[in-house]
């Protein structure tokens, strides 16, 4: 029998921190009261299980699961479930809190929530990950439901898993029940244009933050770090607006060349590679750390956290960051891009494409409907477009970033919704 051991929790420079000094910096400037500032920093249930499961070997690993719902205020939790063994509990917070605020920035009906297990997907055959998830969501049947809170992919896992989970979750309460979680295959009542959905907000954002910096899209050049679901889509519908990627990246390295990477084909070569860019012939090899550092317009963080800190802050040359990743950027960072005037497109606003194709995929389960791809894009385009716009208007109002006014946005919100619900007790 072997324990699974999460990852340590960091002292500095953890997600957590970094959410928190950005929460306490918004709460500042919108005086919000102290029992307020308790209500909305404190998550709402927080929940740890051992999942023991048989390895192909008939050994038994026992793995550790988290759930963390931050927040109900504005509808049943939202949010994905990760698979990395960097997952620990006080990632899976930050992540959820930075959920509510996601929500709350394109203003959809939903609180936020953060589920993760501390595995190595890339070790771990099919059958492994499936028991592996049947467990999760066995314990975690009285956490999910479709009023309550409804899962969905993230780093790790994508349509396949969510098919399992809303399997056993269905098994387990004698009929289907598609719209306990999103992010499932088509033929699951999964939606049209989920997959992309993340990616695409995230050109809408970019598109939008380099019409305010006058960069005209055909002449501008990006670079984009992860090549996975957000970072593949990302990079291929800027591609498709005119934009030359100069620099795409996963774990095997970073892949370079000024002249343009051809993004289809750099797709067709990480499918038929075993998921990895390893050995991409078009570009030259560099590192992850000099791809944030390259001399382009664009910079899309699109992998994990803290990968700009104030160690690295000050090598960025880009003039607008779009921050596809959840909390790429560590807090300690912040004063150095602000002063360099790189302008922010933050992740709680960048990324919230995939949620909002989330919610309309909710909606199209509950009314036993299916919805046209266009009819999605042109809806979650507007979405985005929209909260671009509001959070912009924010930065010029308080003379903020768009990070900081995104935060404002979305605890007004909240906190607002709150008191019209009466909950103080
Ligand atoms: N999927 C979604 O809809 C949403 C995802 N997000 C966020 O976007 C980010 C990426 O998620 P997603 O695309 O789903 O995840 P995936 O697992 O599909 O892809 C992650 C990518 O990042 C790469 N990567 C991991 N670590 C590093 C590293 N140290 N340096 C460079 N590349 C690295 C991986 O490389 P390799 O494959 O080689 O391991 C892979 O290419 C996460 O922060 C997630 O929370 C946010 C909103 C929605
Ligand atoms: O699609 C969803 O419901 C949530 C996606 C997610 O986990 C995220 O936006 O970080």
């Amino acid at each position: 029998m072997t324990y699974i051991e999460p990852a340590p929790i960091k002292d500095k420079e953890n997600p957590l921190e970094s959410m928190m000094q950005r929460f306490d910096a918004a709460v500042k400037i919108l005086g919000i009261s102290d029992e307020m500032y308790y209500i909305l920093k404190v998550p709402a249930r927080q929940v740890t299980v051992g999942l023991p499961v048989t390895m192909d070997n008939g050994q038994i690993k026992v793995f550790e699961g988290y759930r963390v719902i931050h927040s109900t205020i504005l509808g049943p939790s939202k949010g994905g479930i990760r698979f990395d063994p960097a997952v620990n509990i006080d990632e899976v917070r930050a992540l959820a809190a930075w959920m509510t605020w996601k929500c709350a920035v394109v203003d959809i009906p939903y609180g936020g929530a953060k589920g993760g297990i501390a595995c190595n997907p890339r070790e771990m055959s099919a059958g492994e990950m499936e028991r592996l998830m049947r467990a999760y969501t066995i314990a975690m049947l009285d956490i999910f439901g479709p009023d309550k809170d409804i899962p969905a992919p993230d780093m790790g896992t994508g349509p396949r898993e969510m098919a399992w989970l809303m399997d056993e979750y269905s098994k387990a309460k004698g009929m289907t029940v598609n719209a306990v979680v999103t992010g499932k295959p088509l033929v699951l009542g999964g939606s049209l244009g989920r997959t992309e959905a993340t990616g695409r907000g995230v050109m809408v954002s970019a598109l939008a933050g380099m019409e305010k910096l006058r960069l005209n899209p055909y002449r501008a050049t990006a670079a984009v770090q992860g090549f996975g679901n957000v970072g593949s889509w990302g990079a291929k519908l800027l591609q498709e607006k005119g934009v030359t990627i100069c620099g795409l990246s996963d774990i095997s390295g970073a892949y370079y060349n000024p002249r343009g990477i051809d993004v289809e084909k750099a797709i067709a070569y990480r499918n038929a590679n075993n998921g990895t860019l390893e050995g991409f012939k078009d570009a030259e090899l560099i590192t992850n750390e000099e791809l944030l550092a390259l001399n382009v317009d664009v910079l899309v963080p699109a992998a994990k956290e803290d990968v700009i800190t104030h160690e690295n802050a000050g090598n960025i040359q880009a003039k607008l960051i779009v921050e596809g990743a959840n909390g790429p950027t560590s807090a300690s960072a912040d004063d150095i891009i602000n002063q360099k005037g790189i302008m922010v497109v933050p992740d709680i606003l960048a990324n919230a494409g995939g949620v909002t194709v989330s919610y309309f995929e909710w909606v199209q389960n509950r009314i036993g409907y299916k919805w046209a791809l266009d009819r999605i894009n042109r809806r979650s385009d507007r979405m985005m477009k929209d909260a671009f716009d509001n959070v912009f208007e924010t930065s010029q109002k308080h003379g903020v970033s768009l990070r900081l006014a995104a935060y404002i946005v979305a605890i007004d919100k909240v906190a607002s919704t709150y008191k019209f619900r009466g909950g103080y007790g």
